[in-house]
C-alpha cells in the first residue's frame, strides 16, 4: 500500500541568536559544496570557511539575528511552521505534510526518519524557493535524495520544480501586494537575493550561452530551466504585467552579497542611494526571492534598507511582506500538491546533472 505526505523544505536558520549557535549554524550553511564552492578542494574550503568567514561573520550575523528574532524564534522557521499547519489543515486527510530545514534544525534527516516511521512510501518535495539556484534549490533537492538513500526503508521522491513563473504564484504575489501598490510611490524596486556571477556560467551546462552571449537572458534558450538570472527576470516580468505596472515604474536589483569575485549585479544598496538622487524619493521595494520573510527581508532591507535609502535623500519607504502564510500563498501550494495527488508528475531537472557535467568536464 502506497501512503503520500508532502515535505516543505526552506533555507533554516541558527537555534538562537547565540554566537555559538550562529557559528554552528553558518559553519553547516557555508559548508556545503553548493553554497561556497571555491577552492574546489574540501580541505581548504573548510579551513577558509571555519577557519576564516565564520569566525569574523558570527559576531556580526548575531547582531543581526537579534534584530529579527521574535519570542516564538526566527522568522523564516517560525512562518514556515505556520506554512506547514496550515496547508496540513487545507489538505486535511489528502496528505500529511512534514517541514524540513536545509540546514540547522529540523533537520532533512531527522524529518525523512519520522516520514518512514510514520508509514510515508512516497512524497513530494517541495522546495521553498521560486527560483532555480544551486545554491538553493538544488541543494535541498540533493540532500533530500542523499538522506533518502540511506533509509532503510526506500522512498519515492517527486520534486516540484522552482515556480517563478507559475501563473498561481505570480497571482499569490500580486494578492499580497496589491494593498502595497495602491499607496502613493514613486518606484518599485524589485530586490532578488543575489549569487556569483560564477554560478550563473556553471550552471549553464553548454558553457555558451550564461553571461557569454549579449542579453543572454532575454533569449528563449533550454538553458534557463537553470539560469537563476533569467528566472528572477521571469518572475519580474509576469509580476508587473499582472499589477500594470510600467517599465519606468520598476527595476530589478541583487542584495547580499560575499567579497572576493562579481555578484549579480546592481547591487541593491548602490540603487538604495541612486534611486533618491534620481528624484525616486517614495519608494517601494518587495523580495520575492524569499518565500517568507527573514533576516535578509527583515534586517537587511526593511531596516538597514530603509535606513540607507532614507540617509540618502528618500522621503518613504515600504518594504512589501513576503507571501508567508498568507491565503493566496498556501491555495497556490495546496493547488500544486492536489495536481501531484492527481496524478500529475512533477517534471524533474536532474537534480546534481551541473555538478556530474563539471566532473565529467575536468
Ligand atoms: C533565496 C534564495 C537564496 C540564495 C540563492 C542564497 C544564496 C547564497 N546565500 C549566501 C550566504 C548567506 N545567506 C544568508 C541568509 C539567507 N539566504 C537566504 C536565501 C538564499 N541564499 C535566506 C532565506 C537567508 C536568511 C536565513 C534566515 O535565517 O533568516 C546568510 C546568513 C546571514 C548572514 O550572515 O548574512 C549567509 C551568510 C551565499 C554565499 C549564497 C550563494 C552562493
Ligand atoms: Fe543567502
Ligand atoms: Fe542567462
Amino acid at each position: 500500500m502506497s501512503k503520500r505526505a508532502v515535505l516543505l523544505v526552506n533555507l533554516g536558520s541558527p537555534d538562537s541568536t547565540s554566537v555559538p549557535d550562529v557559528r554552528r549554524y553558518l559553519n553547516e550553511f557555508l559548508g556545503d559544496e553548493r553554497v561556497i564552492d571555491k577552492p574546489r578542494s574540501k580541505l581548504l574550503r573548510t579551513i577558509l570557511v571555519n577557519g576564516i568567514i565564520t569566525p569574523f561573520r558570527s559576531p556580526k550575523s548575531s547582531k543581526a539575528y537579534q534584530e529579527i528574532w521574535t519570542a516564538e524564534g526566527s522568522p523564516l522557521v517560525v512562518t514556515s511552521q505556520k506554512v506547514r499547519e496550515k496547508l496540513a489543515n487545507e489538505l486535511g486527510a489528502e496528505a500529511p505534510v512534514y517541514l524540513a530545514m536545509r540546514y540547522g534544525n529540523p533537520s532533512i534527516a531527522s524529518v525523512l526518519a519520522k516520514i518512514v516511521a510514520d508509514g510515508v512510501t512516497d512524497i513530494l518535495l517541495f522546495p521553498q524557493y521560486p527560483h532555480y539556484a544551486m545554491s538553493s534549490w538544488e541543494t535541498v533537492v540533493v540532500k533530500v535524495q542523499e538522506e533518502a538513500a540511506r533509509l532503510a526503508k526506500p522512498l519515492n521522491v517527486e520534486t516540484v520544480q522552482p515556480f517563478f513563473e507559475d501563473a498561481d504564484y505570480i497571482e499569490a504575489l500580486y494578492q499580497v501586494s496589491a494593498p502595497y501598490l495602491s499607496l502613493p510611490h514613486d518606484m518599485l524596486l524589485v530586490s532578488y537575493h543575489s549569487i556569483p556571477e560564477r554560478h550563473l556560467r556553471e550552471a549553464d551546462s553548454s558553457r555558451a550561452h550564461c553571461t557569454v552571449m549579449k542579453d543572454c537572458c532575454s533569449t528563449c534558450s533550454p538553458i534557463h530551466g537553470t539560469c537563476y538570472k533569467a528566472q528572477v527576470l521571469k518572475t519580474t516580468q509576469a509580476f508587473v504585467k499582472r499589477a500594470g505596472i510600467s517599465a519606468d515604474k520598476h527595476t530589478v536589483s541583487f542584495q547580499s552579497r560575499l567579497a572576493g569575485e562579481p555578484w549579480l549585479t546592481p547591487y541593491t544598496d548602490y540603487e538604495l542611494e541612486r534611486l533618491p538622487k534620481e528624484g525616486k524619493k517614495r519608494l517601494l521595494v518587495m523580495t520575492p526571492a524569499f518565500v517568507a520573510d527573514c533576516l535578509e527581508t527583515l534586517e537587511e532591507i526593511a531596516g538597514e534598507g530603509k535606513e540607507e535609502f532614507l540617509h540618502a535623500g528618500g522621503d518613504w519607504f515600504q518594504h512589501i511582506p513576503c507571501l508567508n502564510d498568507q491565503p493566496p500563498y498556501i491555495d497556490f501550494l495546496a493547488g500544486r500538491v492536489r495536481a501531484w495527488l492527481g496524478g500529475r508528475k512533477p517534471v524533474e531537472i536532474q537534480a546534481g546533472q551541473r555538478a556530474q557535467t563539471l566532473a565529467a568536464a575536468e
